[in-house]
């Protein structure tokens, strides 16, 4: 069974826990600079199929995820709305849901940060439990999202999945000419650093108050809530979970779908 489809753990909770409703906002408004020229990277195919579509199928996935909300480019939110619904699940699924799980695009903004402002603006009332996931980790495995939907269900405010590093990392100053020598001034112990994947996870409240509240331009969405004072917890993320950044990630996605095809019998 493909991971897209494998069911998912996340409602198999306790009778006595109280049902929190989850919706993901998936930012895909970026241009993809690093990956080279071509279309927006959240639209360009991995296996025949649009990248944002395999990260919607990956949310989709968690039966614990209700809603999918997608921020488009801000010039593409037809588009990427038609896109969405001739992908829909199997099955026959409605326009604007895919089985269980309904979406909406909204147009999206100048940085990521804005964007997922603007999907979380968005968001009807009604869920309590937040994920922001980049359309640009197209193959998170279904597992990797419940964990962290666990993790915020079993109370923390913010959760992202983290890796451990596999290349020793180095602190340096900038080079005197663009290009030159950087002079090394740390080696940070390794053991106690990670490599921050999505989705992360939160408590509603606490990100829209995160998200009201700093304004400083940041990469992540934890370090919003970092900034608030609020602690933010690490769960195991998943190798599978990588960012399609540069043309590499590419080559490896399409074998991860390989393998992953061949595994399934399809
Ligand atoms: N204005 C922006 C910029 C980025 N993103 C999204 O944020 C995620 C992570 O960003 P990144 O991988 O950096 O994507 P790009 O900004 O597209 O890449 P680049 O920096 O190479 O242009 C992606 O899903 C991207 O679509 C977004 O929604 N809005
Ligand atoms: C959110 C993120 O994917 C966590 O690793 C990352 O910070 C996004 O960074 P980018 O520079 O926008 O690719």
């Amino acid at each position: 069974m493909s991971d897209e489809s494998r069911p998912s753990p996340a409602d198999d909770r306790p009778a006595d826990r109280p049902i929190t409703r989850v919706a993901a906002v998936i930012p895909a408004a970026g241009r993809g600079v690093r990956l080279g020229p071509g279309a927006p990277k959240a639209l360009r195919t991995l296996g025949g199929t649009p990248m944002l579509v395999h990260a919607v199928r990956a949310l989709a996935a968690s039966r614990a995820v209700s809603l999918v909300v997608v921020v488009a480019p801000p010039d593409g939110a037809a588009e990427v709305k038609s896109l969405l619904d001739a992908h829909a699940l199997p099955g026959g699924t409605p326009s604007g849901s895919w089985g269980s799980t309904d979406f909406m695009v909204v147009p999206g903004g100048d940085s990521r940060q804005e964007s997922v402002r603007l999907g979380l603006e968005a968001l009807p009332p009604g869920h309590d439990i937040v994920l922001v996931h980049d359309a640009a980790r197209p193959l998170v495995p279904v597992d990797t999202v419940d964990a962290v939907i666990e993790a915020v269900r079993d109370g923390a405010a913010a959760v992202v999945p983290a890796l451990p590093l596999a290349d020793t990392v180095k602190q340096v100053e900038p080079a005197a000419v663009p290009g030159g020598p950087e002079p090394v001034v740390a080696t940070p112990d390794r053991a106690r650093l990670r490599a921050v994947q999505t989705p992360q996870g939160f408590d509603r409240a606490t990100l829209v108050r995160a998200h009201e509240t700093v304004t400083d331009d940041v990469t992540d969405d934890a370090s919003m809530v970092e900034q608030l004072g609020e602690p933010v917890v690490a769960v195991p993320g998943h190798e599978e979970a990588f960012k399609v950044t540069r043309p590499l990630d590419l080559v490896l996605a399409e074998a991860v779908l390989a393998r992953r095809r061949l595994n399934d019998g399809f």
